[in-house]
């Protein structure tokens, strides 16, 4: 299986190209952020909005922003999460690193497989009102399926508490048409709703604006798709919680680099450590979020 992997540019984004066979992975330096994932003919499997704008210091709209050291509004994140920024001005939503520039590490193939790490030297101490030495990591491997896996390693002296998401954007036929599998009888916390906390009945279908985090999943999720005929399986690691997300009409007016009317092309399942499920990092200790993604006729 041939391999090849190269540095490319797409606007103001210093990008990485896996291609494996027919398969291709794109990848931007800037939040180390999977951009898109397909294989051969078939449509991606990870969706990049066809208004994404490829600019320095803002997250593209697509692919798999890293939210960390904090999942969404910092506000509504556990005491010892909301502790450890200790920022003057607010703090920004999904956490600092999603518009920074990381650093390549290394990029090689074992095999069949290509791989990229990268790391993020600003969390040793540098990031704007997080004043704790982390040191963190993206590796990326593709061989059949696409694997991402971010692990963090507290290098102070003091525990350091975190909440954090693999925030992967899926492209899909018809947002009426797909299910999520593997939810039922989970709790979650339906966001729209007032926080309420709530238990999911059978798989999830969406049928309006749907923003959600589930608690105490199993590390397999599937999201099953009749008009493209396939399941999108995503097998996870160090991971019980996922945010599922989808805008629908009104929010996409509202959201940057987004179409109108791309809410029905697109679904979010955001493998993620977040509410009762964040991680707490003792000194020296490191923990490892990973979300292995493949995809299956049926
Ligand atoms: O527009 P952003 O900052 O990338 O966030 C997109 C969405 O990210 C999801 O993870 C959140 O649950 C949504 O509430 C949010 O709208």
């Amino acid at each position: 299986m041939p391999i090849d992997i190269q540095r490319i540019e797409i606007d103001q984004l210093a990008c990485w190209r896996i291609r494996r066979g027919d398969n291709e992975l794109l990848v931007a330096e800037q939040g180390a952020q999977v951009l898109s994932y397909r294989q051969g003919d078939a449509p991606p499997i990870i969706w990049l909005s066809e208004e994404a704008a490829f600019q320095q210091g803002q997250s593209v709209r697509g692919g798999v922003p890293i939210c960390w050291p904090w999942f969404g509004d910092l506000k509504r994140n556990p005491e010892n999460v909301q502790a450890a920024y200790r920022g003057e001005t607010e703090a920004p939503f999904h956490g600092l690193v999603r518009g920074l520039d990381w650093q390549l590490a290394q990029q090689r193939c074992e095999g069949d497989t290509g791989i990229l790490e990268f790391s993020c030297p600003q969390a040793l101490g540098a990031l704007p009102g997080w004043p704790h030495r982390v040191e963190l990591k993206l590796q990326i491997r593709l061989d059949e399926r696409l694997h991402i896996s971010l692990t963090s390693r507290n290098l102070g002296d003091q525990p350091v508490a975190i909440s954090q998401a693999l925030h992967s954007y899926f492209a899909i036929g018809d947002i009426h048409q797909v299910s999520v599998e593997g939810l039922d009888g989970c709790r979650y916390i339906d966001t729209l709703e007032n926080w309420q906390q709530r238990q999911q009945q059978g798989d999830l279908r969406f049928t309006g604006e749907t923003d959600r985090i589930y608690l105490d999943l199993p590390p397999t999720l599937h999201l099953r798709d009749p008009q493209l005929n396939r399941r999108i399986t995503l097998q996870t690691r160090g991971s019980r919680s996922a945010i599922l997300w989808n805008p629908w009409i009104d929010k996409a007016q509202r959201l940057s680099q987004f179409a109108d009317d791309a809410w029905q092309r697109m679904a979010c399942i955001e493998t993620a450590n977040t509410m009762d499920d964040r991680v707490l990092l003792n000194a020296g200790a490191s923990h490892t979020l990973a979300v292995s993604i493949g995809s299956e006729s049926i």
